[in-house]
């Protein structure tokens, strides 16, 4: 048996090394460079078992009978054909059947490694339903079990043994055509604390919504965990932890490694690679903003993206409040990363209205584990960033007694203090305001600063409230309200397909700006009346294409966009570089039937065509 390996940047080649080989070659294996949708793998030139075995190709009983008999893998599956349809009901039925979430998860993740099209295709037709399962609440569960539902790997892991090979270790990822990246080094997983490397689960979930709702193409994308190690004593002691068995490496030696790491991607997938930080702990996630954020095309999801969501949901609830953002008070219980990116954020967009900084910082305070933030705080307790929100003095360091004092008509949670809007919060909340907003934004669901229906039951079903993951709609004096999820979902996926566009080198936080206006413009009246700040889950699409959209024009009218000319139709542009989800066929132009092979009779489903 001869294999003839071609590497090519050309679909061309393989045709032509089959006419030069007439008869030897038993199989070609394409790798191309820039195949527009597949990435490395290209439809028809992985022949028989392994065509099947690769979740890019394999289309399971959805092969026509003129793919199976040209890949050779007539015989290796039973005779129905199926439409993509036909597969996607079974799937539907197969997944309800599960009755435990982390079940479901699982279902997805193998269906993932069988079968990517299905997987994606069910995923983003059915993105209330799935959603729960492939990103919060299920997820940070995953990550918590994700040494005993490890099956395959999924992304990369870098350690911080690989210090000066860490190109090395990127050039086994087997694409070549990354465009993004999601890394994490699972310090601070959701609201769950340090995973270590178990956090895979998130940028995986991450990028599987960058598919699901913008369209970026999977083979463009990368989730990567740092692992440094974890200082989750559990973890150190379960024999299933999957990751590096000792305490976290902190201090020069680690952030050697991040350096290293982004010098990395951009030596092997070019300065254009956008690198998405997520639930890095609270120092480091603003330390690398800072120090990447200008020389790299990076931002922090955690920091910037749920900023613009709630920033977002206080611009539509203007609509309904009639109080401008300036004409608020904000308390925030936590001052962590989205806490300070949310104050950061709401700043700008009063300084966009005419506010001068300082007087919109007086307008947010914020309370953590020690109280209010304060001025009188002693030295390296008040870092950086939590500075310009200090007060001159904590009055007291009960969160309810402040909440009283302050009176704010803004409520945000970012602090994973489970239940701490309790009953006499939510009540001052509903005594001072007419309308009063809650934010309880931490994830999962079970870590949430109170529930929905308790938002709804301690103000007199007055509140307007939102939660970082879902709750079910709630019965408040016979009226239904449907929460919105106030999460970065809504934010990052469209912010990354038109930075991926546009060719922006650096990410500024006006481009989340831009993308809360736009999440914020498609919440209508009827929404608001519903209780929700946000548009329906099931626009969470269409939003995503039109923060894309914004992002490329913002890009186009600040001269920050590297990809010339520029488009006109931007839409169609953004619409360009998305994702099929449909089959594509397998058949290689060449290929005809046997002369001496029966052609089949009648009418063979073909189910490229038949979906839609
Ligand atoms: O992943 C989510 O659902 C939102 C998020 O970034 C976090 O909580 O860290
Ligand atoms: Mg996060």
């Amino acid at each position: 048996m001869r294999i003839i390996i071609v590497l090519s940047r050309s679909r061309g080649v393989p045709v032509l090394t089959r006419r030069l080989f007439p008869k030897s070659p038993s199989f070609i294996i394409h790798r191309t460079f820039n195949d527009s949708n597949g990435g490395l793998i290209m439809p028809g030139q992985l022949r028989g078992y392994d065509h099947l075995r690769e979740p890019r190709l394999n289309k399971g009983l959805a092969f026509t009978l003129e793919e199976r008999q040209s890949l050779g893998i007539h015989g290796l599956l039973p005779a129905q054909i199926r439409t993509l349809d036909e597969q996607l009901e079974l799937c539907r039925l197969a997944f309800s059947r599960y009755k435990e979430d982390l079940h479901k998860y699982v279902y997805m993740v193998e269906l993932h490694d069988r079968n990517e099209k299905l997987f994606f295709r069910l995923l983003t037709e059915d993105i209330e339903r799935m959603m729960p399962i492939v990103y919060t609440p299920t997820v940070g569960l995953a990550c918590q079990k994700f040494g005993f539902i490890f099956r395959r790997s999924v992304g990369l892991f870098v350690t911080i043994n690989d210090r000066g090979h860490v190109y090395e270790v990127l050039k086994n990822w087997p694409e070549m055509d990354v465009r993004a990246i999601v890394v994490t080094d699972g310090e601070r997983i959701l609201g769950l604390g340090d995973l270590g490397a178990q956090g895979m689960g998130i940028p995986v979930g991450k990028l599987a919504l960058y598919t699901a709702l913008a369209g970026v193409k999977p083979h463009q994308c990368l989730p990567v965990v740092i692992d440094v190690g974890t200082n989750n004593e559990e973890f150190l002691q379960d024999p299933l932890y999957i990751g590096l068995k000792q305490k976290r490496v902190r201090g020069e030696e680690y952030d050697a490694l991040i350096d290293e790491f982004m010098a990395a991607v951009v030596k092997r997938y070019g300065q254009n690679t956008l690198i998405q930080f997520e639930d890095f702990g609270n120092k480091n996630a603003f330390k690398f903003l800072d120090r990447y954020r200008n020389s790299y095309c990076t931002f922090n999801d955690d920091i910037q993206g749920t900023a613009a969501i709630v920033v977002a949901g206080l611009m539509a609830s203007q609509k309904i409040v009639g109080r401008s953002m300036s004409e608020h008070k904000f308390l925030f219980l936590g001052a962590g990363e989205a806490a300070i990116g949310i104050a950061d954020l709401l700043v700008r967009a009063m300084e966009s209205d005419g506010i001068p900084e300082d007087q919109a910082q007086e307008k947010i305070w914020m309370f953590d584990k020690q109280g209010l933030l304060a001025k009188e705080r002693e030295e390296g307790e008040l870092e950086g960033h939590k500075i310009r929100y200090a007060k001159d003095k904590c009055p007291t360091k009960d969160f309810l007694e402040v909440v009283k004092k302050v009176q704010p008509s803004v409520l945000i949670g970012a602090s994973a203090a489970a239940g701490a809007f309790n009953k006499d919060v939510l009540r001052t909340m509903a005594d001072c305001n007419e309308r009063p907003i809650i934010f309880a934004l931490s994830n999962p669901t079970a870590m949430a600063e109170c529930t929905a229906q308790e938002a709804y039951d301690f103000t007199d079903g007055r509140c307007l409230f939102a939660s970082g993951s879902p709750f079910p709609p709630v019965e408040f004096n016979g009226k239904t309200f449907v929460t919105g999820q106030g999460n970065n979902a809504y934010v990052f996926p469209g912010v990354a397909l038109g930075v991926i566009a546009s060719g922006i080198h650096h990410i500024s936080d006006d481009i989340f700006l831009k993308a809360a206006e736009v999440v914020a413009n498609k919440v209508s009246e009827e929404d608001l009346s519903k209780g929700l700040l946000y548009p329906p889950l099931s626009s969470i699409k269409q939003c995503s294409i039109e923060i894309a959209v914004g992002v490329l024009e913002y890009a186009y009218q600040k001269g920050i966009a590297s990809r010339y000319p520029e488009p006109e139709d931007k839409l169609a542009l953004i619409k360009s570089h998305q994702y099929s989800f449909c089959y594509e066929r397998s058949l290689p132009a060449t290929w005809r039937w046997p002369q001496n092979h029966c052609k089949p009779q009648g009418t063979v489903k073909d189910p490229c065509l038949n979906d839609s």
